[in-house]
């Protein structure tokens, strides 16, 4: 089985608990080898000579990992740290060098996407880990580090508005906080609380508390649903020092705690029922947004060959496009990311600046095999979404590089026209005009250098405050 590994958005697959289908004697049908998921298909009866059904006995999906975390006591059992040690630390590592990271858990209620995100006080999860691993950062990381800040907020979306679970609420009015977009940074929620956490400690201690005030209920799967989708963000700066140049890099990570994908079941409580419809249409509008971007990637990563081709010079492809058009009059299909709150603020790190990863949770019995088959499917339609994530540096550091290559096609320009010199009357004037630029420019850097280093060490004392 070909393993596809897509740019920056890591698919990534977790069997979890069964303990509720084996007190009902259900049959285990999905099994895990290496990085591929192979699921019973229970439509097609295995005991009988189907040579006349030709549909497949059994569908596999290949993942960037795949976990097995039903049975401790099974050999191939994925623990918590196992899963930490495979995806927190490329979360941490992508945290240290500047990029945004988003890592989010979809699947069925009840299926262990709340165990692999938070885990339990005897076995934690991904986001506390990943939170310590930012305090116990070790040197091979990077070793330019002068001095960071930790900041973190906490929400929930329920019934498609936003709650911040480190504030105490009005009880009258605890659902008023609005989403907003930033033309340069993206949405945004206003009046969202941000702590500036020093240790390990106080994010547990704010962890503890947005969860204990996070809406869960009882549905006939799972005694203690979240009934929300939970959003736990860290803004990691780092002030450092680059070629002896002041700078700043800063990382969002989005840790998201989906809400579970359930049937609407008509016995509920009407509540219960609003809640649902909530949930599936932020799903359901998550998951028109993830085939949305992976068509788009599909065509652009088409359109880059097509192109290669041709600047290879190789003519007789062009329009080779997978659906007979030409690559010129294909456009990108518009992304519903407004249609639902949770997709807006996903905004970009579902597509755009973030590494992502997708973690998809299932339940390998049989009585869930439809809820499987939709969550494999809809993962593997992630799969094939190209983000493009990229550093988060200083605007002045950048106009200082920008201003250093300026200077320098300056001199190889004044350099060459005095070496040629032909009309001296000409060249004078020219030399005169660009040698005035260099200088102009070098002052230019030498005041951004001077503005930045007070910044920097203002910025220092603030970091440490
Ligand atoms: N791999 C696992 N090992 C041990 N227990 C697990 C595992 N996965 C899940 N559980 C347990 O199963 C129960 C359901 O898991 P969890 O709350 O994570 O589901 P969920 O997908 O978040 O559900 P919902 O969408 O309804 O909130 C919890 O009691 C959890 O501790």
């Amino acid at each position: 089985m070909h393993l596809s590994v897509s740019l920056y958005f890591q698919c990534i697959f977790k069997i979890c608990s069964v303990s509720r289908e084996r007190a009902e004697g259900g049959r285990v049908i999905v099994e895990v080898d290496d990085r591929v998921a192979k699921v019973r298909n229970i439509k097609v009866d295995s005991r009988l000579d189907s040579s006349w059904d030709s549909r497949e006995k059994t569908v596999a999906f290949s993942f960037d990992y795949c976990y097995w975390s039903v049975d401790p006591e099974d050999p191939k059992y994925a623990s918590q740290e196992m899963v930490f040690q495979d995806l927190g630390t490329s979360v941490l590592s992508g945290a240290f060098k500047g990029y945004n990271i988003c890592l989010f858990a979809y699947g069925q209620t009840g299926s262990g996407k709340t165990y692999t995100m938070m885990g339990t006080p005897a076995s934690i999860g991904l986001t506390p880990r990943i939170c310590e691993g930012l305090f116990s950062r070790k040197d091979d990381y990077t070793d330019q580090t002068a001095s960071c800040r930790v900041k973190v907020s906490f929400l929930e979306i329920y019934n498609e508005r936003v709650r911040d679970l480190l504030k105490q609420s009005d009880r009258k009015k605890p659902y008023t906080l609005r989403v907003r977009e930033h033309p340069e940074t993206g949405p945004y929620v206003q009046g969202l609380t941000q702590h500036l956490v020093t240790d390990y400690k106080q994010v547990v201690k704010l962890l503890e508390e947005g969860i204990a005030k996070r809406i869960t209920a009882a549905t006939h799967i799972h005694n203690a649903s979240s009934r929300s989708h939970a959003i736990f963000t860290i803004h990691y700066t780092q002030a450092i020092l680059e070629n002896n140049l002041p700078s700043e890099i800063a990382s969002k990570i989005n840790l998201v705690d989906l809400a579970g994908s359930e049937r609407a079941d008509p016995s509920y409580c009407k509540d219960r029922i609003t809640e649902g419809a909530n949930i599936n249409k932020s799903l359901v509008t998550l998951g028109i947004v993830i085939s949305t971007l992976a068509q788009n990637s599909q065509m652009f990563s088409s359109c880059q060959s097509i192109n290669s081709i041709t600047s290879e010079g190789d003519s007789s492809h062009v329009g080779s496009s997978p659906s007979g058009s030409s690559s010129g009059t294909r456009r990108p299909a518009y992304i519903p990311y407004r249609d639902s709150i949770l997709t807006w603020l996903l905004k970009d790190s579902l597509g755009g600046n973030s590494k992502t990863i997708m973690i998809a949770t299932i339940s390998p019995a049989s009585s869930s095999y439809n809820e499987t088959m939709s969550t494999l499917r809809y993962a593997a339609n992630a799969k094939n979404i190209i983000n493009k994530p990229r550093v988060n540096e200083d605007a002045n550091v950048k106009l200082i590089r920008e201003l250093r290559e300026e200077i320098d096609r300056l001199k190889t320009m004044l350099m060459s026209f005095e070496l040629r010199n032909s009309s001296p009357s000409w060249s004078d004037d020219r030399d005169g005009n660009l040698t005035e630029l260099v200088l102009q420019n070098e002052l230019k850097v030498c005041m951004i250098y001077l503005m930045l280093y007070l910044l920097f060490h203002r910025g220092i004392a603030l970091l440490q405050l």
